[in-house]
Formats: structure tokens, sequence, C-alpha cells
């Protein structure tokens, strides 16, 4: 088995050196921030990843698989060094390649044998074949080096799975040695292996993301026209979803994608085109109808209280979705933050993510730590996450916590069905509102 390196422990590259190591590979993860490499040192994972502080444990107690910051003398003995460092979003929406290059800089100065660079990380369409001629201009050694790309495709909340059982593994080089290393790397994984030339492996990437918000703005934008029209999304998915050209998967309407990849993959991808000279339409709009849905749920609650000021909102799930406490780009931020500029008294519950919502608005937000807290004496509440332990909560608790329950979901956790006869008055995406606040008590009288 190769010895192999992987630069970065984010999302991608420590779940990618924990597999490789399950496997059977012997991994080194290498990450510049102390403060994680101590942690994983401990057998503590810094991420909320379900599945994997089990593996670091397994894998390090049985020697295959350790963690440092001492970049140099595990660069210059590696077989094969994975770069999976962050390329966030630049100001005009172009990938930050910063750090993709700082890890080029370091492993020209450190390898001592020849070695496999691949980079793992989302990269625009050009960048392994600048990556391997920066790396070959500043060598250090006379060695062999070769870049090869093999883009991540893992979903956060479900990496280990997404990584152990990929749907596929895209290699992209135009050696056959370097394919071949990584057919073997990949070999134990049992996994339909795609071979291309780096700009395809990298646009496939892209063109992967892209699609994929594409459709989820699609989908919001007939949510919208529903409302109008008096249809209803989910019978409108569901009777699309049968044609198997079109699916079930990804149709789910809500307050927009979040996250650390389809915001800022789409804006880098339309960014390149226009470099290009050509204007990437479909993802403009996919990008256009995001920006817009965030607001969705707002625009609702304005039909109800023209302002918020003073007002107790009870906020129900703060994370970019389920499964992970990661808030890049996380739609709840834009909305916390106008509630609160509005003078609103925010009550916020989240199953993970508030450790890290503290750091964003450390004073300004009261944190519960369960739904019935949240919900006490509130007049409206947002649901920003479709968290189990929110679609799975006693609908009754609306109207018995709240001051006067009114419901604006972002995420259609409940069915019409089972929040009615529950006295409140819900509002959702795409789907007609339920209005029985006050109503149902008249009924009932
Ligand atoms: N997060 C995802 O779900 C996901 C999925 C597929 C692809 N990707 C792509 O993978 C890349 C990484 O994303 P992420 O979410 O894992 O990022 P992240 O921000 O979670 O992790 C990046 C890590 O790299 C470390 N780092 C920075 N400079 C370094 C250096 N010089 N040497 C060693 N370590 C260094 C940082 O300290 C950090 O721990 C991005 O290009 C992203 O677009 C992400
Ligand atoms: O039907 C849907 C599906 C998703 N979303 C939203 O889309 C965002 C992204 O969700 P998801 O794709 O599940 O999470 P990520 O972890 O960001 O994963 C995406 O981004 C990764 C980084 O590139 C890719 O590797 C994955 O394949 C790709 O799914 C979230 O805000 C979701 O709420 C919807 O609004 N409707």
């Amino acid at each position: 088995m190769s010895n192999i390196t992987v630069a970065g422990t984010g999302y991608v590259g420590l779940v990618t050196g924990v597999c490789l190591a399950e496997v059977g590979h012997q991994v080194t993860c290498v990450d510049n921030n102390d403060e994680k490499i101590n942690l994983l040192r401990q057998g503590i994972s810094p991420i909320y990843e379900p599945g994997l502080d089990e593996l670091i444990v397994k894998n390090t107690e049985n020697g295959k698989l350790d963690f440092t910051t001492d970049y140099q003398s595990v660069y210059a003995h590696s077989d094969v060094i994975f770069i999976g460092v962050g390329t966030p979003e630049n100001e005009d929406g172009s990938a930050n390649l910063n750090y993709v290059f700082t890890v080029a800089k370091e492993i020209a100065e450190s390898v001592e044998q020849d070695c496999l660079v691949v980079v793992k990380s989302t990269v625009p369409i050009g960048t392994n074949d600048r990556v391997e001629a920066y790396i070959k201009a500043h060598l250090k050694h006379n060695v062999k080096i070769e870049v090869a790309s093999n883009p991540e495709f893992l979903a956060q909340g479900t990496a280990v799975r997404d990584t152990l059982y990929a749907s596929r593994i895209v290699i992209g080089t135009e050696s056959d040695e370097a394919k071949q290393i990584l057919m073997d790397v990949y070999e134990p994984f049992k996994l339909p292996i795609l071979a291309m030339n780096r700009r395809s492996a990298e646009m496939v990437k892209y063109a992967s993301n892209d699609f994929l918000a594409l459709k989820i703005s699609f989908i919001n934008d007939i949510a919208n026209l529903c409302e109008k029209v008096g249809a209803n999304i989910e019978d409108v998915t569901n009777g699309m979803s049968y044609d198997e050209r079109i699916g079930n998967r990804f149709l789910n309407p809500g307050i927009g994608y979040g996250g650390s990849c389809f915001p800022k993959d789409t804006k880098a991808l339309h960014w390149l085109a226009e470099e290009e000279g050509y204007i990437l339409r479909t993802v403009k709009a996919a990008i256009d109808v995001n920006e817009k849905q965030k607001y969705a749920l707002i625009k609702k609650a304005r039909n109800d209280f023209p302002t918020f000021n003073e007002k107790k909102v009870a906020v129900l799930g703060l994370t970019f979705k389920p499964g992970t406490d990661d808030l890049r780009e996380a739609p709840s931020i834009p909305n916390i933050r106008l509630l609160l500029n509005e003078g609103a008294h925010i009550q916020a519950f989240d199953p993970v993510g508030i450790e890290n919502y503290k750091k964003l608005f450390p004073d300004q937000i009261s944190y519960k730590h369960s739904i019935e807290e949240a919900l006490e004496d509130a007049e409206l509440c947002f649901i920003f996450t479709e968290w189990p332990e929110i679609k799975e909560m006693d609908l009754g608790l609306f109207k018995e916590k709240m001051k006067t329950p009114y419901i604006y979901d972002g995420r259609n956790c409940f069915s019409l069905y089972e929040i009615q006869n529950k006295g409140v008055n819900y509002h959702s995406i795409g789907r007609p509102s339920v209005i029985e606040y006050g109503v149902l008590d008249e009924v009932q009288a």
C-alpha cells in the first residue's frame, strides 16, 4: 500500500485521509492549524461528521493514521500527496487559490522523492496545469513530480458514507503512470473509476455542483409560482419525479441552497466563463434565484408583522442543512441579521450549530437547548433547517408555548395534513398556507 499524505484536515481532507487509512493505506494528515492537529491527536474530530470520530480513533490506534503540522518531513517522503485545502470565494466571485498554491510551494520545497500530487480541492479549469508548472519550477531536489485531478463529491453530514461508497471516482490525468497510481490507491474501495484529462475532471466537479444548484433554484422558482396560482409544490414534484429522467432527488423547495460549495462554485464557474467571453446564463439564473429565495420567509412574515421591532422571535435550525455544524452560507445568517437589525429578540434552537453560531453572534441571541424553550412566549417562529428533531416535534407545542403561533417554515418540515387542527398560522414554501390561529378557537367555542 502507498505512503499517502493529505494536506488539509477540513471536511474533504480529513474524511479522505481517514477513509484511505480505513481501506488499508498508511496515511498522514497535515494541517497548519495547531488546534485541529492537537484535537485529532487526542482522537477528537474538529468537525461534526457522523461516524468520523470512531474511524479516527480506530485507525490511529492501529497505526494507519497520524496527524502533524510538520509538513516538511512528511512531504519529503510521500508517494502520493492529496491537496484538500479550501478554495473559498474571492470578492469578485472567482475562486481563491492562495491555499492551494501555498501547499504547492511547500511541496516543491520539501519533496525528496518522486511523488504524485493529487488536487482534490475544487479548482477552476486549468488550475492543475498551473499547479504542476509551479511545483516543477520551484523544486529543491531533482525528483519527478506529476499532478493529477481527483475532484471530491462528498456532501457534509454524510461525508464518510459518501467517501466509502462514492458514486464514482473521477481521475484527471494525461499520464498513464499517474492514472495507474490512483487506480491502485482507489482499488480497495471497489468503486466505478472514470479516467479523463485534467481539464475535464476539473469541469466535472463544477458542472455537477452547478447542475444541482440549478435544479434547486428551478424548483424554488416553480414553488414561488405555485403559491401564486394555487398549486402545491409537493404534489407537483411528486408528479414530476415519476419520470425517471427527472428523478426525485434535489427537488426540495426551501429558502435556497447554502453551504461551502454551491454558492461559491456557481459563482466561480460563472466568473471563469465570463473571463472566456462566455455568459453562462443558466448558472447566472441559479445564482439570482437563490439570492432572492433566502428572504422568501421574511417576505411572508412581513404580511403579518410590518415590523419585527421588539418582537420575540423563535428560530428553529441554524446550520445550512441537517447533519452538520457548518454555518458557511447558511440562509439563517442573513435572515437573523435582518431580524436583529430591526430590533427583534431571538430565541434560537439548533441541535449542533449553537457553539459555532456563538462565534458569529455571541451576545445578540438567546440560545436555547430545546424546541420548547425556543418557542416559549414567542410571537412568531422561523424554521431554517429541517433537522429530524424539528420534523418530528410535537406540533401541539406551537400553540401551547407561543404567545401567537405564527410559523414560517423555510424547509417544509411538516405535511399540510399534520399541521391542520393545531390552531396555528402556518406558511411554508410553494404550498397553501394554513390559517387557524384565532379562527379554530372561534369554531370550537
Ligand atoms: N466541504 C465539502 O462538502 C466539500 C465537498 C467536495 C469538495 N469540496 C472542496 O474541497 C476543498 C476543501 O473544502 P473543505 O470544506 O474541506 O475546507 P475546510 O475549510 O473545511 O478545510 C480546509 C483545511 O485546510 C487547512 N489548510 C489551509 N492551508 C493549509 C496548508 N498550507 N497546509 C495544510 N493545511 C492547510 C485549513 O486549516 C483547514 O483545516 C474546497 O476546494 C472545497 O470546495 C468541499
Ligand atoms: O432538494 C434540495 C437539496 C438541497 N438543498 C440545499 O442545498 C444546500 C446544499 O445541500 P447538499 O448538497 O446536501 O450539501 P453539501 O454538503 O453542500 O454538498 C454539495 O456540495 C459538495 C461540495 O462541493 C458536493 O461535493 C456535494 O456533492 C454536493 O451535494 C443546502 O443548503 C440544502 O438545504 C435544497 O434546498 N433542496
